[in-house]
């Protein structure tokens, strides 16, 4: 069983937020437009000042004061849409950043869901060091992308040609110059942007690849140190590092190529629309403005007007390494919401889920204390979804409040089928209920919070014992918390370092005292009826495997315990033996452990 969830397209995720960014996109193209009304005031503005000061030399003065007169309003309309155009400008630019940042905060809320919806037992997920950066640093591009190309893609589509419209009106030569000129820009930046997306996909490849690498070893780091591996680590990343300069260094070629073939055409384009108008005044060449000829105001008008219809084409080349780079982001997004095993039931809501059928004993509000479950496993083929079964079909009950232990050669299946009963990898064939409720997509949240999981290898995190074992859930109290490391003894063992703060990974904390850390976790559930522990005196020395036996026994009074393990005084503590590739077997007590 296998679900993959998509990230739609990049458009469609703007798309689906239209308010902001687009009232954001249509500002500041009102404010290119803007730049119409103003070039035509100047350019009138200019011809009255022309004609009067040709004629200054044979008119009276009082003549020089009417121009003057009849520039002021032309100067203060100038004056009024230069701030207006500021204003939308600003404003434009303010909401599309706004819409871009909260569409950022959509996509990580989406990513961290799907990651927290995958499977912990799925090996093909993406190391943590590589989601903390895609997620953190690299999807920082679709910021840019979304608030800055969008918008200068926007305008590309409605400014130059409503510009090209403009100075067709008055003549249909320059406004075809500009045409002519206008298509290569995009069509030598997709070429280039082509390339460009390319280098960017490898230069995030390569960053996400590099944090994996450096959080992978930085916390493998003793055991480096130990094997004498850390020059060789250290040679790696630094090919690493080497390696991502390179990528950097294409992707700013390549934004820089972008930009000098859009200079270039737009200089080209400029220019000859310059020199045609200076010609047209001159009467050189007297065609291309419908018969007619151009005033003064018209070729300022349409001469001002060229620079303006390449300024669209300009912004879209400072910022189309931003599409590159969040297509890219959007991209390694998309590939950490791909669950290749969802987390059973991680997308049911725990609301509503009463009137599990079958006489169930977990109730959804049943009250604090925990109450035995009995387990049953019908035809239950144990394995990961997509790897071959590791047993091909197996069938057990548990009664409530039975102690039992799993028994097994090493690889036998034993920590995958503790796994499947805490429902953290989907069933593929065969069933299990617990207090009669099925481990099913409907029911699997609801059953985990009753409970109680100790991994082979519990994470400790960097901080205080009580919160690692409060993890700062809101059902667990303070005082809940100090009882659990009582039962679990953590506090004795731990009495002559009161103050003790552990480092990542259960640095500060002795083999035997991170089983005890694990085993206050496992008490401090106060709603958990069924325990599943996996293997909880491996590496211990025997009297320390004899308290933790004892801690654990003590813990488990009162609810049903599945322990798995190689360790025969834990077995021999168990209600029943159950031996795993021989469970037919397994009706009677073994022999072994009497
Ligand atoms: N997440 C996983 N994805 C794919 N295969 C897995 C996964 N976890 C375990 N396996 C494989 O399933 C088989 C059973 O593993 P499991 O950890 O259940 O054995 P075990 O009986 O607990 O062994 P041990 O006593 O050594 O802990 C092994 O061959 C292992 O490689």
């Amino acid at each position: 069983m296998s679900s993959h969830t998509r990230v739609s397209s990049p458009f469609s995720q703007t798309a689906a937020s239209p308010g902001a960014a687009r009232a954001g996109a249509v500002l500041q193209v009102l404010a290119a437009l803007l730049w119409l009304p103003q070039a035509w005031l100047i350019a009138q503005a200019v011809q009255v000042m022309a004609v009067s000061a040709s004629g200054s030399t044979s008119v009276a003065s009082s003549d020089a004061g009417s121009a003057m007169a009849q520039v002021a309003p032309l100067a203060l309309g100038v004056l009024v849409i230069g701030v207006l155009r500021a204003l939308f400008d600003g404003a434009g630019m303010q909401r599309a950043q706004k819409a871009a940042r909260r569409q950022l905060s959509r996509l990580r809320e989406e990513v961290v869901h799907a990651l927290a919806r995958t499977s912990p037992m799925d090996s093909t997920q993406a190391p943590s060091g590589q989601a903390a950066s895609a997620m953190a640093e690299q999807a920082e591009a679709i910021v840019p992308w979304l608030s800055r190309y969008q918008p200068a893609m926007f305008k590309v589509r409605c400014v130059p040609l409503a510009i090209a419209c403009a100075v067709a009106y008055f003549s249909w030569v320059a406004a075809l110059i500009l045409l002519l000129a206008a298509p290569l820009i995009p069509l030598f930046m997709a070429i280039v942007g082509w390339r460009a997306r390319a280098a960017s996909e490898e230069q995030m490849v390569e960053i996400g690849g590099m944090n994996g690498f450096l959080l992978d070893r930085l916390r493998g780091l003793s055991t480096l140190r130990a094997l004498g591996a850390v020059d060789a680590t250290a040679e790696r990343l630094r090919s690493h590092a080497e390696s991502l300069r390179t990528r950097t260094t294409r992707v700013l070629r390549i934004a820089f190529l972008s930009s000098a073939v859009l200079e270039l055409f737009s200089a080209l384009g400029v220019a000859m629309v310059a020199v045609y108008v200076g010609f047209h005044l001159l009467g050189t060449l007297a065609f291309g403005a419908w018969g007619g000829k151009l005033e003064l105001a018209q070729a300022l008008f349409v001469l001002m007007l060229a620079p303006a219809f390449f300024d669209p084409l300009r912004e879209l080349s400072a910022v189309w390494h931003d599409k590159a780079a969040g297509e890219a982001a959007m991209k390694t997004l998309g590939e950490l919401q791909r669950q290749a095993m969802p987390l059973p039931g991680a997308g049911e809501t725990s609301h509503g889920t009463r009137g599990v059928a079958d006489g169930a004993v977990m109730e959804p509000d049943e009250p604090a204390a925990a109450r035995a479950v009995d387990v049953r496993i019908d035809a239950l083929q144990v394995g990961v979804p997509g790897h071959a079964a590791v047993i091909s079909e197996m069938s057990e009950c548990i009664a409530a409040g039975e102690h039992i232990a799993l028994w097994a050669k090493s690889g036998a299946g034993k920590s995958l089928l503790l796994a499947q009963l805490a429902g953290l990898i989907p069933l593929e064939h065969g069933s299990i209920r617990i207090g009669g409720v099925p481990m099913d997509d409907e029911h699997a949240e609801r059953l985990r919070a009753r409970i109680g999981w100790m991994g082979q290898h519990s994470h400790v995190f960097a901080g205080s014992v009580l919160r690692n074992v409060g993890l700062g859930r809101s059902d667990v109290s303070a005082r809940d918390v100090r009882r659990a490391v009582e039962a679990a003894e953590l506090s004795q063992a731990l009495a002559h370092r009161p103050a003790i703060s552990l480092g990542e990974g259960g640095s500060g904390l002795s083999g035997g005292e991170a089983v005890r850390l694990a085993l206050a976790r496992l008490a401090v559930n106060r709603h958990a009826g069924l325990l599943l522990v996996d293997e909880p005196t491996a590496h211990l020395d025997p009297q320390t495997a004899e308290q933790v036996i004892a801690s654990l026994l003590e813990i488990a009074k009162g609810r049903t315990l599945i322990v798995a393990t190689h360790d025969a005084r834990l077995a021999q503590c168990m209600d029943r033996v159950v031996r795993l590739g021989a469970v037919a077997a397994n009706a009677e007590r073994n022999e072994e452990f009497a």
